[in-house]
């Protein structure tokens, strides 16, 4: 299968430690895919090297057709790559329309012309127009999901969206993005697997930097190797 997103026996060592072991992924345009793991399974590892903000010891990373693998971070975004952070990074100071309109106008240019589409981003989140210090960690996460978003991304890294919320804000977080529009790929990091579940189309499970296994959410749910690799690392985890 071709995808939108193509990682050929991608591999990134840190000292003697080896963080992702040769790793393919394959994700179609529009489709929603969720990579788990246990604590140290390279999940991040993979999302910095596919955002360009590691680099690869080994192999190779297509985008939308292309080599992207020498290329930085500012450049694959402006190819598509939007990316949101484990702790969500806003403009304190300016208001919450204001950060998705500049996030907007950084990627394409032109406050004013990025405004209207700010606001309309702005109303489809259960979140208030104030200085973006005064709303809570869920509603940052919210309003950094909307700034990824005014940058038109075609594919959309998610790193631990859900860490750190209340039981509302993961309800609202899990409704925003049960409702991006399927013009946009996503690539999901999460720890909480209902949320995995519920939202992916495909599941790729790492540990100890290694590929596991990929499946849908019925299938990962059911694999007894699956089962086994979390049951070593972290007996707690409900699969
Ligand atoms: N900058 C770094 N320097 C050295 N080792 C690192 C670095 N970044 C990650 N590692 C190591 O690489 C391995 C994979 O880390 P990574 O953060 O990708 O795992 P993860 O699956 O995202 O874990 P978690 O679920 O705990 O966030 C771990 O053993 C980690 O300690």
């Amino acid at each position: 299968m071709r995808g939108l997103l193509e990682v050929d026996a991608l591999t990134r060592r840190y000292g003697s430690l080896v963080a992702l072991d040769r790793i393919d992924l394959r994700i179609g345009e529009g489709e929603r895919h969720a990579v788990i793991g246990p604590n140290g399974a390279g999940k991040t590892t993979l999302l910095d090297l596919v955002a360009g903000v590691s680099r690869p010891n080994g192999g190779r990373i297509r985008f939308a057709g292309r080599d992207v693998t020498r290329l930085g971070p500012a450049r694959r975004a402006r190819l598509g790559v939007g990316r949101i952070h484990q702790r969500p990074a806003v403009w304190p100071s300016l208001s919450t329309l204001d950060n998705i309109a500049v996030a907007g106008a950084r990627h394409r240019g032109g406050y004013r012309r990025t405004l209207p589409e700010a606001r309309k981003l702005l109303s489809s989140l259960a979140i208030p127009d104030v200085t973006a210090a005064r709303l809570s960690h869920g509603q940052r996460r919210q309003l950094e999901i909307a700034m990824a978003l005014a940058g038109r991304p075609r594919l959309l890294l998610l790193d631990e969206p859900a860490a750190g919320l209340s039981a509302v804000e993961f309800s609202q977080l899990s409704a925003v993005l049960s409702e991006l529009p399927r013009t946009v790929t996503v690539l999901l990091v999460e720890h909480r697997l209902d949320l995995v579940y519920a939202l992916a189309d495909r599941v790729t499970v790492l540990r100890d930097g290694q590929y596991v296994a990929t499946g849908t959410p019925d299938e990962i749910r059911a694999s007894s190797t699956v089962q086994s690799a979390y049951a070593a690392r972290q007996p707690e985890a409900v699969i």
